[in-house]
């Protein structure tokens, strides 16, 4: 598709220009209000499978001039939605290295220092998650709030091979390892509601699974995300950082946002 970017020219607000589903209804991120929010107790903890993998399995970790993704096995899934979900790939969101403001959902206008995003695909009725990204039942999310604290080893499983993606389109193969360790340890607290890729070409396709509780990383581990790599190709000059790649705000179109917590 057609070049984007976040600011600047081809930024976010030229995205329905060449991608029309951005500017159309039910698009993400959207701000966690208060007023938006209504408790669901039939909303049952998520359960995932198969997420402990082995470090004999590969997995391609690339930074496509947008972020940083590690490609996952479809044998990895979502078992507690109406339809198996199977994994796709993760990738990150994050402001710069003083910018300590880079998610793309945010909690009453808080916006915490980064967010992962853990893509899904319905299994049980598309082969590939090429065939589901444009489905309204084809895609599930889990998204994961980063906050700057305590350290947390399991990012340093692929954060220490980040400077093998430094620039656009290069790709390397990373040893697996548990991906439940990057989730929080509660998964039965989180919001959830029907929205759209974040990115161009923004499919209003995704059932959003935003877990209440942060992850938390130290500032090493964030200065690594976030000063690392670049959004220009190794030959280009200036090189350009590959920061600040969030969605601002989208609006709520009178959607609930369900809780699966009290208070
Ligand atoms: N932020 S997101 O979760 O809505 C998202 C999902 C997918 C996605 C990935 C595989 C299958 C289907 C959807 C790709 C991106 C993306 C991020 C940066 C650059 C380009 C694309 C972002
Ligand atoms: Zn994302």
């Amino acid at each position: 598709g057609r070049k984007w970017t976040y600011n600047g020219l081809d930024g976010e607000h030229d995205w329905p220009t060449n991608y029309p589903f951005c500017g159309g209804a039910f698009q993400s991120p959207i701000d966690f209000q208060t007023h938006l929010l209504r408790y669901d107790p039939n909303l049952p903890p998520i359960q995932v499978q198969n997420y402990n993998l082995s470090t004999s399995e590969q997995l391609t970790l690339g930074n496509n001039g947008h972020s940083v993704q590690l490609s996952l096995p479809s044998h990895m899934y979502i078992s507690s939605l109406p339809h198996r979900y199977s994994a796709a790939q993760l990738h990150f969101h994050w402001g710069s290295s003083n910018l300590l403001t880079g998610s793309e959902h945010t909690v009453n206008g808080k916006q915490f220092a980064g967010e992962m995003h853990v893509v899904h695909f319905n299994s049980d009725k598309y082969p590939n998650v090429s065939m589901a990204v444009d489905k309204h039942d084809g895609l599930a999310v889990l998204g994961v709030f980063i906050e700057i604290g305590e350290a947390n080893p399991a990012f340093d499983k692929l954060f220490r091979f980040i400077s093998g993606v430094k620039y656009r389109d290069q790709k390397i193969q990373v040893p697996a390892f548990n991906i439940r360790a990057l989730l929080p340890d509660r998964l039965d607290q989180y919001y959830r509601y029907d929205g759209s890729l974040t990115t161009p070409p923004c499919y209003p396709s995704v059932l959003w699974t935003v877990f209440r509780k942060p992850v938390t990383i130290s500032r090493k581990q964030f200065l690594a995300l976030a000063t690392a790599l670049y959004a220009s190709f190794a030959q280009d000059s200036p090189s350009m950082p590959l920061h600040e790649n969030y969605r601002k705000s989208q609006l709520p179109d009178n959607r609930v946002v369900l809780v699966s917590f009290r208070e």
